[in-house]
């Protein structure tokens, strides 16, 4: 092994018992100018099941990070067993034992716990929200200011930790076979003074029960031209046949047509699906900064000069009352 091998740790975050495809997007990141030595960290989960699809997008080394004073998730599903401030330590546990010089996970609701956690007892430096990566500089771009400011930052110190933005990057195959390391969170931290300061008395599923747009491939967003909440249904439909998620403008939230997990932007969710259908939903600076790094965005608006239609790829001038029911129509024929 070179003297100077750079070793970088990545938290592998898993969905139905998959790993999701924005970890992938995330190895390629890491890959980019760097990755010698890609560790893949993945907690409280069967490591060995997910070995072959870790490999093939060119994982080295998989850790099996095993917290097993707080019971696994084999039986009871991913989130059992979450514990930020315990994962967290774990996940520094594998690093030091590993040598891991720098971190990636995603800006998700899981890396906005544990990354900072990360950040903060290593006092190592930490962007958030990072849409490239350049290792071997140490440069990162992110949006600032709404979406207004594209930051490019360079990042110093022993230890660099970046969280990235889901789905903006692309998941890119590159088989190598990994060796597998665990690593048995020890009960001895048991009695560290900030462990279990937290324990999580139940998890229930969100209100959004569409799913999570975060790592939608397709996203069908409305806003105060759906006139209420009952007309969502119409997007839901159309979704159903576009295999899309269904989101909201901050109007349609605050109405209380729907619940706030569905709302996209800068005080929403910030999204990067393939495609992004806006209908009847103006386009302000604070939704597009939620949704601008989507590959494609088309908008459905009976305002010609509404700032949605100067800001898109496609867009379709009309009611949308009829134009959705006829795209779900034509949809529905087509499959
Ligand atoms: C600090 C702050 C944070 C904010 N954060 C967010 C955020 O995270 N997300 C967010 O979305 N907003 C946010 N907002 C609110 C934002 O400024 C806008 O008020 C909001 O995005 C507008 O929502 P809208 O586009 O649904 O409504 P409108 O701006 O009222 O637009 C409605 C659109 O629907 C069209 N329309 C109406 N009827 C039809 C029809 N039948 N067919 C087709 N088109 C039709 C109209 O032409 C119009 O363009 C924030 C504001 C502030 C101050």
């Amino acid at each position: 092994m070179p003297v100077h091998m750079k070793k970088t740790g990545i938290i592998i975050e898993f969905k139905n018992g998959a790993v999701k495809d924005a970890s992938y997007g995330m190895i390629a990141c890491a890959r980019n100018g760097g990755g010698d030595s890609l560790y893949a960290f993945v907690i409280n989960e069967d490591a060995q099941v997910h070995k072959e699809a870790l490999e093939a997008h060119g994982i080295h080394n998989i850790v099996d990070i095993c917290l097993p004073e707080i019971g696994t998730c084999k039986e009871s599903g991913s989130q059992a067993g979450w514990n930020p401030v315990i994962w967290s330590q774990a996940v520094m546990e594998a690093m030091q034992i590993h040598g891991i010089s720098e971190l990636f996970g995603l800006t998700t609701p899981m890396g906005r716990e544990l990354l900072p956690r990360i950040a903060a007892k290593l006092d190592a430096p930490l962007v958030m929200d990072c849409i490239e990566v350049n290792c071997s500089e140490g440069i990162v771009q992110n949006y600032l200011y709404s979406g207004k400011t594209l930051a490019t930052i360079k990042v110093k110190g022993d230890i660099r930790i970046y969280g990235i933005r889901p789905n903006v990057i692309e998941p890119a195959p590159a088989p190598v076979s990994a060796s597998m390391f665990t690593v048995t969170y020890s009960n001895a931290h048991k009695n560290e003074p900030d462990c279990g300061k937290i324990t999580l008395l139940e998890s229930r599923p969100g209100d959004n029960s569409d799913g999570d747009l975060l790592e939608a491939d397709v996203i069908i967003s409305g806003g105060r031209g759906m006139q209420n909440g009952e007309n969502f249904k119409l997007l839901h439909q159309c979704a159903r046949y576009l295999g899309a998620k269904v989101g909201a403008s901050r109007v349609a939230v605050d109405l209380g047509w729907v619940p706030y997990s569905m709302q996209v932007g800068q005080t929403g969710e910030k999204v990067s699906p393939r495609v992004y259908i806006a209908c009847g939903l103006s386009g302000s600076v604070q939704h597009f900064a939620g949704m601008k790094m989507s590959g494609m965005i088309i908008a459905i608006n009976n305002n010609p000069n509404a700032a949605i239609m100067a800001n898109c790829d496609y867009f379709i001038e009309g009611d949308l009352f009829d134009v959705i029911p006829a795209l779900t129509e034509a949809l529905s024929k087509a499959k």
